[in-house]
């Protein structure tokens, strides 16, 4: 008898859009009133949550859905966007303990820790990015 294959969830299954759209909002509200993240944020979307906000969460929502194995058609550039904004690694320390501060206070560990990967492993590229001076989008 052949024992059928275990469906594979992806770790968007396991979130959940609802879940994804609620870390997100969570996550910017902290980002914007963080003193050293805050402005950079402001400078380029505006004062959270007005301005071009929805927009911009919506395009790192389909983002996410996109890297956690979810539907959707992400066809932005997120090296490019993070030039020229004058980011240093003190940011990205930063944003990386607030985005792992949210996941815990929001998902369950085993999501938590694996939303956390998928940011740290991006890092390198983004900074590569952020030190360069122009924007190239
Ligand atoms: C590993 C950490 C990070 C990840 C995964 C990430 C991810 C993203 C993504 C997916 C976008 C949308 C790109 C697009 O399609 O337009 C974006 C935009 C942006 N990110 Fe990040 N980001 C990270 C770190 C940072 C840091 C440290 C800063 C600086 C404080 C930052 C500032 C911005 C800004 C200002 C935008 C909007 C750019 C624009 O629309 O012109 N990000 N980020």
């Amino acid at each position: 008898m052949t024992v059928p294959p275990v469906p594979a969830t992806s770790l968007f299954d396991q979130v959940g859009s609802e879940r994804l759209r609620q870390v997100l909002w969570a996550f910017y509200a902290r980002v914007t009133a963080d003193e050293t993240l805050g402005p950079v944020f402001t400078r380029r979307i505006g004062p959270f949550p007005q301005a071009g906000w929805s927009l911009h969460l919506a395009r790192l929502e389909g983002f996410w859905r996109a890297v956690m194995g979810g539907p959707g058609a992400y066809r932005g550039r997120p090296g490019p966007a993070h030039s020229g904004l004058g980011i240093e690694p003190a940011h990205f320390d930063r944003w990386l303990a607030l985005w792992d501060a949210t996941l815990r206070d929001l998902l369950p560990p085993p999501e938590a820790s694996a939303l956390l990967a998928l940011a740290q492993r991006m890092r390198p590229n983004l900074e590569r990015f952020s030190a360069l001076a122009e924007r190239l989008s």
